[in-house]
């Protein structure tokens, strides 16, 4: 318990009053997150702390700790109940902590606290992939035929390509529908830790570990799935375990000394080409076999290309709903570049490209002025960096269009960070986050 008193540090506080209006701020709050008075007083507390969307503040007891984002900072925050106030008091930031305090930190608070969205159920059905070009029509029929059955499957295709929104409409379309849908990103997890991930440990088996044990995500997946995305970045040892698990459909904790059975069908996912990485001797052939059992090639937005301006409308409706904006219509010119450009980044990229575009739009069409910007802007903010702002990749031009769009916006607000995220319909956290991107002033 000392450990964990350790890593704790006080980052200061936010005061606020029983509607959830900030009243006060410690003077270290303001200075380790760089916020101003006036953009925080009188302010929702919703507004500064941010959650996932499905968790709420109001009502959470005494000295509950719970996770959000702050000024871009991942945080812990821990409520004090104080008669009709509350305070927030910021106990750890996560970028300024070793990612083993930080796996011991998350330990020691209660049960489901805090891991409660590692186990999800699926969220997406075939109906909400978008599409109807003959190419992704196919591989939605052959993946809702598959789904059915408890087959392992493989997904493989481009980054953003929407490997995980597959493998989620087969969960939801399996006799498994009603239990856990478990994402585990391999890439995400590091090497040393990747075991008691995976397979969960026993009471004592490592030095940091929980007093009572902790399952794995394969326990956790137990009757449901297991969505195993980036598995070529699994390590080469965890391989051969989990090659076992799924020969004897057992598991064994670390630690431990007896297995358990299991019950889960896997969905694997890689971006990368197995093939070459088991020449490279990287990933286990026999392993890859196992998976192999059905593969699913998803395929990239250039080989569907009448599937980018239905899904550049999904998006805008999308964003209109999220944001608040109403845009109606993609202006021809916007549409011909839309379906010129090769989208090296799939579906996650145009809809990133949307996404900006819809937070500097103005008015009810999306048009390429949108995503560039207004040249006459352009010239009176030459700090964008370039001669000509729409050279560069697309990226770089976004960027530049995005940069100047906040510099116009805190010029118009004189400098208040809240009304120049009110104009943009960001978030001001978000807003907090680009100005450092773009070392603003
Ligand atoms: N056909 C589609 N219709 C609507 N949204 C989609 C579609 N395909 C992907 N998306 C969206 O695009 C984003 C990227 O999809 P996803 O994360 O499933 O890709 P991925 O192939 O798993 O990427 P990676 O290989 O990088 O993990 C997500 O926000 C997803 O909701």
């Amino acid at each position: 318990m000392e450990n964990v008193k350790n890593v704790i540090r006080n980052w200061g506080s936010i005061e606020v009053d029983e509607n959830g209006k900030v009243i006060g701020a410690t003077a270290d709050f303001y200075e380790y997150f760089m916020i101003m008075p006036t953009d925080l007083i009188g302010k929702s507390i919703t507004r500064i702390i941010h959650t996932s969307s499905s968790f709420s503040l109001k009502g959470l007891d005494h000295k509950h700790v719970f996770s959000g984002v702050i000024s871009g900072h991942a945080c812990f925050i821990r409520v004090f109940r104080r008669e009709a106030d509350t305070l927030y008091t910021i106990i750890i930031r996560q970028d300024e902590l070793e990612y083993s305090d930080l796996v011991y930190f998350t330990n020691s608070l209660e049960k489901n606290k805090i891991k409660k969205n590692s186990v999800v159920q699926g969220r997406y059905s075939f109906e909400e992939i978008v599409g109807k070009s003959k190419e992704i029509e196919r591989v939605k029929e052959l993946a809702a035929r598959i789904a059915t059955s408890s087959s392992t499957v493989l997904l493989t295709g481009e980054t953003g390509t929407g490997k995980e929104l597959f493998a989620q409409a087969i969960h939801g379309l399996s006799t498994r529908k009603a239990q856990p849908f478990v994402p585990v990103n391999c890439a995400a997890i590091p090497d040393e830790l990747f075991e008691s991930e995976i397979f969960g440990y026993e009471a004592g088996a490592f030095s940091g570990a929980k007093k009572e044990g902790k399952p794995g995500k394969i326990e956790l997946a137990q009757h449901g799935t297991l969505f195993l995305d980036e598995i070529s970045e699994l390590p080469y040892q965890a391989q051969g375990k989990l090659l076992r698990v799924l020969q004897e459909r057992e598991v064994e904790r670390l630690g431990g000394t007896g297995t358990k059975n299991v019950d889960i069908r896997i969905i694997a996912a890689s971006n990368r080409d197995l093939r070459t990485l088991i020449q490279e001797g990287k990933f286990r052939q026999d392993l890859y076999y196992r998976l192999y059992v059905f593969e699913l090639k998803i395929p990239s937005l250039r080989e569907r290309q009448e599937d980018i301006l239905p899904l550049a409308h999904h998006f805008v409706e999308y964003f209109n709903n999220k944001l608040g904006s109403h845009v109606k219509e993609i202006d021809p010119k916007l549409q011909d570049w839309l379906i010129q450009y090769d989208w090296p980044g799939n579906i996650r990229e145009i809809k990133a490209i949307i996404e900006r575009g819809m937070n500097i739009v103005d008015g009810g069409t999306l048009t390429l002025e949108s995503l560039y910007f207004t040249p006459n802007f352009i010239l009176e903010v030459p700090s964008v960096g370039i001669n000509n702002p729409f050279s560069g990749t697309l990226d770089e031009v976004v960027g530049n269009a995005e940069k100047s769009a906040i510099q116009r916006a805190l010029k118009d607000s004189e400098g208040d960070r809240s009304l120049a995220a009110q104009k943009l319909k960001i978030h001001v956290a978000s807003l907090y986050r680009k100005i450092a991107k773009y070392k603003l002033k």
